[in-house]
C-alpha cells in the first residue's frame, strides 16, 4: 500500500518518516502536512517550494544513487519505490527535508539568505561526458550567499577537527573575556564622540586587497595607540583574507583593547572556538539568522562572556532584531552585503522615529558600520543617533593607521 511522506517534516518527525520511506513504497507530494507550519510559510518564496527530484542525484556534495528510486506520476506526484532506498540514503532525503524546512522558516522572516543549495548539483550525461547544470537551487544568489554555503562546508571540516566537547575542555582555563561593551560606553563618555572599532581587514570580495604589507599586529597596535576604543578581526579566510591566527596573535601581543571576532557565524559551535581564540564579541548577522538562532546564539555568548554585536541592514531586519529579547548592541551596515552597495544615510533611515524611539528606550547601543571617511560622516551618524562606529578601509589603507584615526574623527583622541 503506498503512504504519504510530509515533505516539510519536524526534526522530531524526520527519524520516523525516514522509517516510513524505508519500509514502504511511497508518494512523495510537495505540500505541508501541518496546520502550524503553514501559518509560517511565506506568501513569496525567494525560491521553489517544490522538491525537485534531482536532489536524489546529489546532496550536498555527496553523490546518491544514480539510479533513482522515485518514479513520476501524471498528477506530478513521486513514487518512491520500495526496494530502491537504502536506509541510509532516505536518512539523508529526511536531513535534506528538515533543512528545507529551517529554510522556509528563514524565508517567512524576510531572510533570503539558504543555509545550503537547496538541490544538489544535477549531473547529466552526454556518452561518457558528465555535465553540471546551474539552477536556482544550486547557485548562490548573490555573494553573501555564497560565502554562507562556503562556510557552512568549512564550519563541518572544522567542527570535525576540534568537536565541541573539545573547545568546552580549552575554555575551562581560558582568562576572562574583556568587556566590549563597557569600552564603548567609556570612551563615548570620554571623548564625547562616536567609540571607535578599527577594523583589522586586509581584503574584501568587494575592494579587493586593501593592504599588501599586512601586518595585524602592528596594525592592531597603531589602532589602539591612537585611540580605537575596540578592534574588530576579520577571521575569514576564503574572501576577506582573515584568519583566527591573526585574533589569536592580536591577542598575545598584548593589546588590551577588546576583540571582535567577524566571522560569518551560521552555527554556535564557531562563537566557543572565537572564544577559544580570544575574542571578546562576536558578530551575528540578522540577514544570515534566523530569530531564534539569535536568540539562542546571545545566550551563548552570555554564558561565555562575549558581547553581541547583532547586524541589520534594513528596516525587516531592525524591526525583527528590536523583538529579540537580550540584545544590547546593534550594529546597522551602511553596506548591503549582497550587492555591496554602500550608503551611510541607511544609519539614520534606520534610527528614525519609532525605532529610535524603542532603541532608546531599551538603552541599546548603536554602531554605525561600513563606508566612514571623513569626520563629516563620523558626525553625520553621529547625528542620527550612535554612539560607536565601525571602520575599516579608510584606515588600513593608511601608511600610518594611527595617523588615520585623527583624520578620521579630525582631532587626536588617543588618551
Ligand atoms: O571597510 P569599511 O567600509 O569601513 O567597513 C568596515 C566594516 O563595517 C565591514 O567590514 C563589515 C561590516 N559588516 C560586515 C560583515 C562581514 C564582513 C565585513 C563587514
Amino acid at each position: 500500500m503506498d503512504s504519504v511522506i510530509p515533505l516539510r517534516t519536524t526534526t522530531a518527525t524526520a527519524a520516523a518518516t525516514a522509517t516510513a520511506a524505508t519500509s514502504a513504497a511511497a508518494t512523495v507530494r510537495p505540500q505541508f502536512s501541518f496546520q502550524l507550519l503553514a501559518n509560517l510559510r511565506p506568501k513569496k518564496p525567494a525560491f521553489p517550494l517544490s522538491v525537485p527530484t534531482t536532489i536524489f542525484t546529489s546532496h550536498r556534495g555527496r553523490v546518491l544513487p544514480r539510479c533513482s528510486p522515485l518514479r513520476a506520476q501524471e498528477d506530478g506526484s513521486v513514487v518512491v519505490s520500495e526496494s530502491s532506498i537504502p536506509e541510509g540514503e532516505a536518512l539523508k532525503i529526511k536531513e535534506w527535508e528538515v533543512e528545507r524546512f529551517q529554510d522556509e522558516i528563514a524565508a517567512s522572516q524576510g531572510i533570503k539568505i539558504r543555509r545550503r543549495p537547496t538541490t544538489g548539483p544535477p549531473l547529466h550525461y552526454v556518452g561518457p561526458f558528465e555535465f553540471r547544470m546551474q539552477n536556482e537551487g544550486n547557485t548562490p544568489c548573490n555573494i553573501l550567499e555564497e560565502i554562507i554555503w562556503y562556510k557552512d562546508k568549512e564550519v563541518s571540516q572544522m567542527k570535525e577537527k576540534k568537536p565541541l566537547i573539545l573547545l568546552k575542555k580549552l575554555l575551562s582555563g581560558a582568562p576572562p573575556t574583556r568587556d566590549f561593551l563597557g569600552a564603548l560606553k567609556a570612551s563615548y563618555s570620554r571623548t564625547g564622540l562616536p567609540a571607535l572599532i578599527a577594523e583589522v581587514k586586509k581584503a574584501s570580495p568587494s575592494r579587493g586587497v586593501l593592504r599588501e604589507d599586512f601586518n595585524p599586529v602592528e596594525i592592531a597596535k597603531a589602532y589602539e595607540k591612537g585611540g580605537a576604543a575596540c578592534l574588530s578581526v576579520l577571521t575569514d579566510q576564503k574572501y576577506f583574507q582573515g584568519s583566527f591566527e591573526n585574533l589569536e596573535a592580536i591577542r598575545n601581543a598584548g593589546v588590551e583593547c577588546p576583540l571582535l571576532c567577524k566571522e560569518f557565524v551560521i552555527e554556535a559551535w564557531q562563537i566557543y572556538y572565537a572564544r577559544v581564540k580570544g575574542a571578546d564579541a562576536i558578530l551575528l548577522i540578522a540577514a544570515v539568522l534566523p530569530n531564534l538562532d539569535i536568540q539562542y546564539m546571545i545566550k551563548i555568548c552570555k554564558l561565555l562572556g562575549l558581547t553581541a554585536l547583532v547586524e541589520v541592514h534594513d528596516e525587516t531586519e531592525m524591526d525583527r532584531v528590536l523583538g529579540i529579547e537580550g540584545v544590547e548592541l546593534i550594529g546597522i551596515n551602511n553596506r548591503d552585503l549582497g550587492t555591496f552597495k554602500v550608503d551611510i544615510s541607511n544609519t539614520k533611515k534606520l534610527l528614525e522615529g519609532e525605532r529610535g524611539e524603542k532603541i532608546r528606550e531599551k538603552g541599546i547601543i548603536v554602531v554605525g558600520e561600513s563606508g566612514l571617511f571623513t569626520p563629516a560622516d563620523i558626525g553625520y551618524v553621529q547625528e542620527a543617533g550612535v554612539k560607536a562606529v565601525l571602520v575599516g578601509e579608510s584606515l588600513v589603507k593608511q601608511e600610518d593607521p594611527t595617523k588615520g584615526i585623527s583624520g578620521l574623527f579630525g582631532k587626536d583622541i588617543s588618551c
